[in-house]
């Protein structure tokens, strides 16, 4: 693992990294904040994972979370979005699909299953990493993310029963089975059979009895992707439906971007605190 640059933050530090990943095949860069607890132990992990066209720095620069993490003693992790400068011909033809864009899925379609595998990176690879590196006490950990990434920590939580003690997510994309952005990554990633797409789509995966933590999902009524793209009713009908616990907030005025995460972000870093410790 190389360091790429390091930044004391509210007496703690951010860094970014870059290793080989064995899982994609080429280098993967992340960020880690530490807080100033975990210069005395190993602290619980909270991982991060971003929207559409962000990268490992995007959370870390525009979420203002360090200090929250720094009070509760969390360590945040920031994985990139997708593998890069992959040779894949058309990975960077579009924003919403390939590179900055890889789902949180394992693709199982050419050209795009022998790279696209962030399920297995930020399940396993990553993990081990920064349970090797860094003083994380990695059976404390927690998963939250936006939009795609709110979608990856749905899915991914609901996949993997036991992996993350806490879940939360900010305006995730909820139903991607139902929605544009959903039909071209599910279509491109995992082809035409319907089955492989409920496997991944958070409203899906509820209604075939796939059990989360507690979850908070707070969602922006400003937000221009609201109707088309994120459908948190349908996650809300299915986890009411199934006895999932949720609480869904809605909010007047904010929308899809950073601000609205800056407004919320200090009640996911306290919901996931509350149940790390617990
Ligand atoms: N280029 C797009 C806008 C892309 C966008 O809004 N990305 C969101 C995530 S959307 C779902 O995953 C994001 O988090 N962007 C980073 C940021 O700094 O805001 C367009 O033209 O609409």
């Amino acid at each position: 693992m190389e360091r790429l640059s390091e930044h004391a933050c509210f007496g703690g530090t951010q860094g970014f990294y870059r290793h080989d990943s064995e899982v994609i095949g080429l280098p993967m860069k992340f960020g880690v904040y530490l807080p100033p607890q975990a210069a005395k132990g190993p602290v619980p992990v909270l991982v991060y994972l971003a929207g559409l066209t962000c990268t490992e720095e995007t959370f870390a620069i525009k979420a203002h979370a360090q200090e929250h993490a720094a009070r509760h003693g969390l360590m945040l992790v920031t994985p990139d979005t997708s593998p890069r400068g992959t040779g894949v011909a058309g990975a960077d033809a579009a924003w919403d699909f390939g590179d900055g864009a890889g789902f949180y899925l394992d693709a199982t379609q050419a050209p795009w299953a022998q790279r696209w595998r962030m399920a297995t990176y930020v399940t396993l690879e990553l993990q081990s990493i920064v349970a090797r590196e860094f003083p994380a006490d990695t059976a404390r950990t927690g998963l939250f993310g936006h939009s795609m990434g709110g979608h990856g920590a749905l899915t991914l939580a609901l996949r993997n029963p036991g992996l993350y003690r806490s879940v939360s997510a900010i305006a995730p994309i909820a139903a991607p089975s139902q929605c544009p952005w959903g039909h071209k990554a599910f279509s491109g990633y995992l082809g035409d059979d319907r089955a492989a797409w409920a496997a991944h789509d958070a409203t899906e995966l509820v209604k075939s009895g796939a059990k989360a933590p507690p979850l908070l999902v707070d969602q922006g009524l400003a937000d221009k992707f609201l109707a088309e793209q994120l459908h948190p009713h349908l996650f809300e009908e299915a986890c009411r439906a199934a006895g999932q616990p949720l609480t869904l907030r809605r909010h007047e005025g904010c929308d899809h971007g950073y601000y609205f995460i800056q407004t919320v972000v200090g009640d996911h870093m306290a919901h996931h605190a509350k149940q790390l410790s617990a």
